[in-house]
């Protein structure tokens, strides 16, 4: 399929990744779910994680993101497929390859009255890791929790509750962290918070793998993209070569008279009318050796269009992500 072909091409990592080159730490193949009822919420996903980088996987709701983590952490049972985490299959060798994992859930559900250090101990626990003080107080330390060992989960503000279950999915030492919609509904401050977080976690050389709504998170975070809707992985791609790749330029033509129709003189140009006719929209490859634009306003000149303004703007992740949802709506 698409996303594994886009895998297998794209050698150079770009965007600043760099882990350990190319190692998959997860390998997922022909994975798919159809839960109880027939609703067939993955379809065949291929998808290669490598060691020591940030993947996000992007998709609208109800695409699949959480049925795919879920599968991954042993919670889901794929109805095909197959997955191997850190070479451990995870439906034959399940201890083996959970004890690399941790998650970190869509949905904060901790003990309330329990105090931060001993739901932390006791998630260690239960992968049957014997105690470490040490590492517990680091990674509490790490997450800005140690003057908050002993209180309550109830006390703490929901920023720090976050944290708490961050500490607990790390608690047994895991080589990947899956953290699904680390920042839904959280304040601005806080998700930056987040983000500084996750990279300092990637630099001590856990592997993370994000589900995101926040195109803005992706473009922040992610060395790779993937983009999953309707259970299909439709794209895998690094990404700075996503947005050099896909990155479109929109120039906008705020025109002195209102246009009703595309006038027959511009129809080898790819334009569209906006704003009630007051605006001459087009999309160009700003990468392209001839990018159209100057003999587009040669063009408009030569008709006696006359515009007040113009401006041009580059597309962002966000354009790119929902162009691509909608082309694939479109191809079916
Ligand atoms: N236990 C279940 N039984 C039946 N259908 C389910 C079950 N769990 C999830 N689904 C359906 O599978 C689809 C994918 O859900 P999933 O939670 O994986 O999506 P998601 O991409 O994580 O969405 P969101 O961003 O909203 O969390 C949805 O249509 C959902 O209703």
């Amino acid at each position: 399929m698409r996303a594994a072909d886009n895998q297998s091409t794209d050698s150079a990592p770009g965007g600043g990744f760099s882990g350990t080159a190319q190692v998959p730490v997860i390998s997922i193949s022909g994975l798919s779910k159809t839960y109880q009822g027939g609703f067939q919420a993955l379809k065949s996903v291929d998808l290669e994680i490598r060691k020591g980088e940030i993947f996000a996987l992007l998709g609208p709701n109800g695409a699949g993101k959480t049925t795919m983590i879920s599968i991954v952490c042993g919670i889901v049972t794929p109805s095909t497929g197959k997955v191997i985490a850190d070479g451990h299959d995870i439906q034959r060798d399940y201890r083996a390859a959970r004890t690399k994992i941790g998650l970190v859930p869509q949905e904060l559900h901790t003990d309330q009255f329990e105090r931060v250090i001993d739901t932390v101990n006791f998630s260690r626990g239960l992968f049957g890791k014997p105690r470490n003080p040490a590492y517990v107080e680091k990674i509490l330390r790490d997450l800005t929790l140690w003057e908050k060992r002993n209180n309550k989960i109830m006390e703490l503000s929901g920023g720090m509750k976050r944290r708490v279950m961050i500490a607990k999915a790390l608690s047994h030492e895991p080589d990947i962290l899956f953290l699904d919609e680390p920042t839904a509904g959280v304040d601005v401050e806080l998700r930056r918070d987040m983000w500084a977080l996750v990279h300092q976690l990637r630099t001590s050389g856990v592997t993370i793998i994000l589900t995101t709504h926040y195109i803005e998170e992706a473009e922040e975070m992610a060395d790779r993209v993937g983009v999953i809707n309707k259970g299909e992985l439709i794209l895998v791609e690094e990404k700075a070569t996503l947005m050099k790749k896909l990155g479109r330029k929109t120039l906008t033509l705020n025109l002195a008279e209102p246009m009703t129709a595309i006038p027959d003189g511009l129809s080898d140009w790819k334009l569209t009318i906006k704003a009630d006719g007051n605006e001459l929209e087009y999309e160009f490859d700003a990468n392209a050796e001839r990018t159209g634009v100057p003999s587009l306003l040669r063009r408009t000149s030569d008709l006696g269009i006359a515009f007040k303004d113009l401006n041009t703007r580059q597309s962002s992740l966000e354009e790119i992500f929902v162009g691509l949802v909608s082309d694939r709506k479109g191809e079916k």
